[in-house]
């Protein structure tokens, strides 16, 4: 592949521009907002010309409510060879396609699993797409052509290629993706008003639980306006849990001993489903079975630098790692994960050196890998043209 269009130079679009610019590919930047090409340009993305000739593919990463029009506009002036979008829902946008586009034949539906809350070119990253999935939904009328342009782009960006259907991605992306987000913003709405004495005892559990809600809520009106009714049909198994849940926790506060005992066992029985749901999310391959040894970190210029030393001297390798601010204070917490085995090791060297190291514990309690669901689709065995 030597050249590329993306249409949409903001957080994704800019994020694949980087990734293909990054391994030679000359690439058009296309934006309705001048500012946002103008800023994909100044960091590296591609250039703000279109091209003269038809590219080998253009990617429209625009909202998915735009991808039919958007791509039919493009199709109409032959901007590329073939075309993809990168949009998080693919059933609508298909079928938008299949009815504005001149040629549905040329274009592969396309979205890449790995994001971010913030918008925008000044967010993109060139490796954002390193060793993520990146779903491709083909129909009858995809062509042979079309599927090895967007592989080969897929593997520019270093993913990894899962063709599915657009209905089956629709339902699973509703679970993995669009009911989380709305549960996040539901939970990060209560925190609006919060009184100050609660918001500042905030710790990284509700961060990390609302990390997502700081997403754009006009992309992700148009996400959820767009796969509506299987983000609902999760949402309505949610509501049902949540309604037990706040029914037991009612019942907590009554004084029969034998009712409460029961109502504990309902609150425990969702608190351990939640343990099992988890484990079956894939983790970081090292990170499965790994430990997390957490460390408390001075904010002084240095500090964590001199923390990795004492941690290279162990000779442990770091698989992941998060840092914690804490609120009013001039410390912090560093979570190392480290392979389970070698995490009491770590610990007892670091506590040696001086260091203040918390109890540590596993990362994920039970991780096992779920049964195989054939809904899922397959990691593409489709040769990659160079
Ligand atoms: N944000 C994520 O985490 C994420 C992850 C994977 C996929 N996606 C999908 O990627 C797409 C883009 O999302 P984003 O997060 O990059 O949004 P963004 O707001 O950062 O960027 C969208 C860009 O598209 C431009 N645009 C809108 N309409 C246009 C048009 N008609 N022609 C040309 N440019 C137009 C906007 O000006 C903006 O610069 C969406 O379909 C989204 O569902 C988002
Ligand atoms: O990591 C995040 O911030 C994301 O929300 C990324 C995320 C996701 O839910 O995993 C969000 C939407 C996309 O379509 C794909 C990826």
């Amino acid at each position: 592949m030597r050249t590329a269009a993306v249409v949409g130079a903001g957080l994704i679009g800019t994020s694949v521009a980087l990734a293909l610019s990054r391994r030679g590919v000359l690439v058009h930047l296309i934006d309705t907002d001048r500012n946002a090409v103008r800023t994909a340009v100044a960091l590296g993305g591609g250039v703000d010309h279109p091209p003269e000739h038809p590219v080998d593919i253009a990617v429209m990463a625009v909202p998915p409510s735009s991808v039919g029009r958007v791509l039919a506009e493009h199709q109409n002036r032959r901007l590329a060879y073939a075309y993809t979008d990168v949009a998080s829902v693919k059933r609508e946008p298909e079928q938008a396609v299949l009815v504005a586009a001149p040629d549905p034949g040329s274009f592969v539906g396309g979205h890449p699993m790995a994001g971010g809350e913030r918008s925008g070119p000044l967010a993109a990253c060139a490796n954002l797409f390193e060793g993520r999935t990146w779903v491709l939904t083909t129909c009858e009328h995809t062509t042979r052509e079309t599927l090895n342009r967007a592989l080969a782009l897929v593997a520019l960006c270093g993913a990894v290629p899962v063709v599915m259907e657009s209905t089956a991605h629709d339902r699973a992306v509703a679970l993995v993706s669009h009911a989380p987000h709305v549960v996040a913003a539901l939970m990060a709405a209560r925190l609006e008003h919060a009184p100050e004495e609660a918001s500042r005892l905030a710790g990284q559990g509700v961060r990390d639980m609302t990390r997502i809600a700081g997403g754009d809520p006009g992309l992700w009106g148009d996400i959820l306006e767009s796969n509506a009714t299987a983000v609902a049909d999760v949402l309505a198994d949610f509501a049902e849990d949540l309604a037990a849940t706040v029914h037991a926790l009612r019942s907590l506060a009554v004084a029969d001993a034998a009712r409460r005992a029961e109502e504990m066992t309902r609150v425990i029985d969702l608190l351990g489903r939640g343990n099992a749901g988890r484990a079956r999310l894939p983790g970081k391959a090292g990170a499965v079975g790994g430990a997390l040894v957490p460390v408390v970190i001075g904010d002084r210029p240095g500090e964590l630098a001199r923390l990795f030393a004492a941690v290279q001297e162990t000779g442990v390798n770091v698989e992941d790692v998060s840092i914690d601010h804490s609120t009013g204070r001039p410390s912090g917490l560093v979570e190392l994960v480290v392979a389970a085995d070698k995490a009491g090791l770590l610990a007892d060297r670091l506590l040696a050196a001086s260091w203040t190291v918390q109890r540590v514990r596993p990362v994920y309690p039970s991780a096992r890998p779920g049964p195989a669901d054939p809904e899922w689709g397959q990691p593409a065995r489709i040769s990659v043209p160079g």
